[in-house]
């Protein structure tokens, strides 16, 4: 018997400025580089056998974030970003689409805290948008049971940044949110800097812009069908208590997440298809 452990297979797309990487574990998107330049973040460490959520890219969480309402749930972040989703066919622009029902995760840890059966489409598709290609993810989700539920869901995008003690993120000035840190419900005062560990939930859904120190505005996120922004870096402390992070990679990400979390958790109608989207606009030029 081999000694080594399975490696997932990675898809592969490359169109004339993209290049993307993900697996049928999760669904999970890992790398998106445009001209060469990483714009979705993954760990050196992530783990890549199936055995673990992977580090970076954009998990899919549902139908809970982190610990569910009561913050007592687990897995973290939900039963489908360690399930192996179903390759399925494509739209128009779509690069990859999966799909996974409740059954399909009946038997993982967690699946009692289910709310309701589901069945998720996912996408991930690259749009031509003024001359520009954007990157679109689109998480469908239908209530496939005889009773209404509610659910939280989440597009966990983590973005690579030269140094994310450096970074801006526009568009959630004087939004409301609460601090997981420090448990306090704020205001946010002008852009987002960050300055220790940072884990926010703002009850805004963007657009919001990633900047850099000079202001110069590095990428747009517009989010869809979900009420909520999370900004989150675990800085140094954290990481080194993280085993699928080095020591040093906090500085290269930050997550600006597409959120549906608490009270505005989505409500899942009988028969129902509720879409949690993110699209994302790369704004530097190649030559930038
Ligand atoms: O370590 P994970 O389960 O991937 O969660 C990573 C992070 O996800 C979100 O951003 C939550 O707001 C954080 O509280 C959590 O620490």
């Amino acid at each position: 018997m081999s000694e080594t452990a399975p490696t997932l297979v990675p898809h592969v797309h490359e169109s004339d400025r993209s290049r993307l990487v993900a697996y049928d574990h999760g669904a999970h998107l890992v790398e998106w580089t445009v001209d060469g330049r990483r714009v979705v973040w993954v760990s050196d460490e992530a783990v890549l056998d199936g055995s673990a959520p992977i580090r970076g890219g954009v998990p899919i969480c549902f139908p809970w974030f982190a610990g569910g309402p009561q913050d007592d749930l687990t897995p973290s972040h939900g039963v489908v970003r360690t399930a192996t989703w179903r390759p399925t066919e494509t739209d128009g622009a779509e690069v990859w689409a999966w799909e996974l029902d409740s059954s399909d995760v009946i038997e993982a840890p967690g699946a009692e805290h289910l709310p309701g059966p589901f069945r998720a489409r996912y996408a991930v598709a690259l749009e031509q948008e003024d001359g520009t290609e954007t990157l679109v993810l689109r998480l469908r989700l239908t209530n496939t049971g005889p009773d209404d539920y509610r659910a939280e869901a989440a597009l966990h995008t983590y973005l690579a940044v030269d140094d994310v003690r450096q970074v801006r993120v526009l568009g959630l000035e004087g939004a409301g949110y609460l601090d997981k840190v420090t448990g306090e419900h704020e205001v946010q005062d002008g852009p987002v800097t960050m300055e220790g560990e940072t884990d926010r939930v703002y009850e805004r859904s963007g657009p919001v812009t990633l900047a850099d120190a000079d202001g110069r505005a590095l990428l747009e996120l517009r989010p869809g069908g979900a009420a909520q922004t999370v900004v989150w870096n675990p800085w140094a402390d954290q990481a080194v208590r993280l085993a699928d992070l080095g020591d040093e990679e906090w500085t290269r990400f930050v997550c600006v997440e597409t959120v549906a979390r608490g009270e505005r958790a989505l409500t899942l109608r009988a028969g129902d298809t509720t879409e949690v989207s993110c699209r994302m606009v790369p704004l530097l030029s190649p030559t930038a």
